[in-house]
């Protein structure tokens, strides 16, 4: 499903009626194509004096401490922290994924390619809990996520970036990570509302953190700008910080690197390296096979609805059906 890639798909919801996870784990229904309201009636407070953050941002390893998840994960590094499990999903009479079977292991990077239409999106979304699967299940770090509700989907560790930047457009790049780390507060809302010793102390720890992010994604300079004066390349970068700031065991990228030239797909590369070796395990969904070739450590490729292969990229590279499945796409686009 192609998307548009201007800045003004920043704004929040232009797939009319469709619903997705705001940062605090709630179904936000965005109809209108307007952008979505502030978590629970904008009990968030986001009033940043930089001068009092952490000075220690300027040092790469601290900042990589600080962003590197704090989450039990059940799943040991290289076991499978998703499976999916003979998944199909079927609209109507179409089956868009048929009997499909891989998995995530913990600390890699998946690559998840296929021509257009493949069912690489339906995949995802039936791993992100958008979509039921009409048979089979995914299970996540242990657990089957047939009865789990989409708006648990963030708390059980599973983030995700849009094709369609979704951002909110009004506040700071700062605001917008620091909103993504409220979802794991503890605080209640009295608690918020007389600014309890507590809710004081994690106020200053997801300024802290939501720093630290944006250092680690590249646009730690940009934290006072509003998102939607950021260029498109750092309103992705912001996009991937705020995702991170949900503390996933599952980072699902859809393709981030649309709408970016050679030198960004470059750094972009870099940067989904940085975040694996960080500790998280990701998820890359992207057409630009040069960019997927030079990333991932394994890959898994669909062909209406089905796979028809899996296995490092040098493998994918030479596989018949593979190759026959992207005949047409030009030679330079696939070195
Ligand atoms: N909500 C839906 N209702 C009906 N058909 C759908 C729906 N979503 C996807 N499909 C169909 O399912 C098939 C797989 O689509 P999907 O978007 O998952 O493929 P894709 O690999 O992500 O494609 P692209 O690379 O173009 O984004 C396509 O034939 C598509 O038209």
């Amino acid at each position: 499903m192609s998307e548009p890639n201007s800045p003004d798909s920043l704004r929040a919801g232009t797939e009319s009626g469709e619903q997705f996870l705001a940062p605090d784990g709630e179904v936000v229904t965005s109809e209108d194509g307007r952008e979505e309201d502030l978590p629970d009636g904008g009990v968030l407070e986001v009033d940043v004096d930089l001068a009092t953050v952490n000075p220690d941002l300027a040092d790469e390893a601290t900042v990589a401490e600080i962003v590197a998840a704090d989450r039990t994960v059940h799943a040991e590094v290289g076991e499978p922290l998703l499976r999916m499990e003979g998944v199909s999903v079927r609209f109507g009479g179409l089956t868009a994924l048929d009997d499909v079977s891989f998995d995530i292991r913990r600390g890699e990077i998946l690559g998840l390619i296929g021509p257009n239409g493949a069912g690489k999106t339906t995949a995802f979304n039936a791993m992100t809990g958008v979509y039921r699967p009409s048979s089979g299940r995914v299970v996540f770090d242990g657990r089957p996520l047939v009865r789990v509700k989409r708006n648990q989907i963030t708390r059980l560790g599973i983030a995700r970036t849009f094709q369609n930047i979704r951002l909110f457009s009004d506040m700071t790049a700062l605001e917008n990570v620091v909103v993504g780390t409220d979802a794991r507060h503890r605080t209640s809302v009295p608690g918020a509302i007389f600014r309890s010793a507590r809710h004081r102390r994690e106020e200053r720890d997801a300024i802290d953190r939501g720093m630290a992010l944006l250092e680690f994604v590249g646009i730690g300079a940009r934290a006072t700008h509003q998102a939607r004066n950021l260029p498109y390349g750092d309103q992705r970068r912001l996009e991937i910080a705020r995702a991170l700031a949900t503390e996933p065991k599952l980072l699902c990228l859809d393709e981030p690197a649309a709408g970016f030239n050679p030198a960004e797909k470059e750094q972009l590369q870099e940067l989904v390296r940085k975040i694996r070796d960080d500790g998280f395990t990701v998820l890359l969904i992207e057409h630009d096979m040069r960019l997927v070739m030079g990333v991932t450590d394994r890959i898994v490729v669909l062909e209406f609805g089905r796979k028809i292969a899996e296995g490092l990229p040098a493998e994918i590279r030479e596989d018949p059906a593979v190759i026959a499945a992207y005949l047409g796409v030009p030679d330079d686009a696939t070195a």
